[in-house]
């Protein structure tokens, strides 16, 4: 088992009489990509905010690689390169200028041509951040996060104002710079950006986590739905139902609709309609996406 570099524990935040974060626990294992996911309003900002130390919680723990962070307990961020909200940019600097000044004594400067070249910032590093556009100005923050080396990376939103190309620059990046071991947890309220790329997710809803757990384990829990054409569609649906298959409205004459646990197989459906002399004109599998299946446990 993966180590675990951050670990939340209880995390409770109340501003006013509103509890905003309720009892939150989850773990990230070291060289994860964590996706944080959930709707406007969720708490996610917050979340990461408490794990920066940035404000007083009302009870639970953070730790990161081992050593606890609050408001007081620094130490532990030094090993942590974030963006939370909007980038923090001067206009009358340029664009490099703004990375040496967040550079370490240890990051080299081929280090930081390496991160503006893979972000495709090169044109423009040079020039004044003033005269940045929205997604340029996400790009330099994102940079500003990652220049350092951190062994864990918070990612607010990142994909931000990024175009198509710019999105999957940065999810390129964050896949490499995974693969050699730096951390990430990455909010959005848009899980299809996060689905290219995250090892785990972590969903919250209203404060309270509603789920967690691998990538793949959410996949699995997505449904299987097939619907198959045929020349004689009634008679199609009354013989799978005699096999014990779930058919939908077996009463109308459209399509076989039938909705299947994931790992169903359309093989042997396909195969009861052709030994019964049933023609197939048409047979489509759809597996249900993770955001539907994720807006459906939402609403639950
Ligand atoms: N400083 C504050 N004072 C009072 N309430 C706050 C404060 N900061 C956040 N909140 C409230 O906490 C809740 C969670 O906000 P948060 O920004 O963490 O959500 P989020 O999941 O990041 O949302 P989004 O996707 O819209 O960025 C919201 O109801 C918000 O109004």
């Amino acid at each position: 088992m993966s180590e675990q570099i951050l670990t939340v524990n209880g995390l409770t935040k109340r501003f006013g009489d509103k509890v905003i974060l309720d009892n939150i626990s989850f773990s990230v294992a070291t060289g994860h990509i964590v996706g944080l996911v959930g709707p406007n309003g969720a708490g996610k900002t917050t979340i990461m905010k408490s794990i920066l130390g940035l404000f007083k919680t009302d009870n639970g723990s953070i730790k990161i690689g081992g050593l606890p962070v609050t408001t007081i307990d620094h130490q532990a961020l030094e090993a942590v390169g974030a963006l939370i909200e909007y980038p923090g940019i001067y206009p009358f600097l340029s664009g490099i200028d703004h990375l040496k000044l967040f550079a370490n004594d240890t990051t080299s400067d081929s280090q930081i041509t390496y991160i503006v070249d893979r972000l495709k910032m090169t044109n423009y590093i040079g020039r004044k951040a003033k005269s940045y556009s929205l997604g340029m100005k996400q790009k330099l923050g994102i940079a500003m996060a990652l220049i350092n080396h951190p062994q864990i990376v918070i990612l607010d939103e990142p994909m931000n104002g990024l175009d198509p190309q710019a999105n999957r620059d940065l999810r390129d990046l964050i896949v490499d710079l995974a693969s050699t071991g730096t951390t990430f947890l990455i909010s959005s309220h848009i899980l299809s950006e996060l689905e290219k790329l995250v090892d785990d997710l972590v969903v919250i809803n209203r404060g309270k986590i509603v789920a967690q757990g691998s990538m793949d384990s959410f996949e699995a829990t997505g449904t299987v739905t097939i619907s198959i054409d045929t020349n004689n569609n009634l008679a199609a649906k009354a013989l799978l139902g005699s096999f014990g298959y779930e058919v939908i409205d077996t009463a109308a004459e459209g399509p076989v609709q039938i909705s299947l646990d994931a790992g169903a197989n359309l093989n042997d459906i396909l195969e009861v309609l052709i030994k019964n002399r049933i023609q197939i004109i048409q047979a489509t599998q759809d597996h249900q996406d993770l955001e539907s299946s994720l807006l459906n446990l939402l609403r639950e």
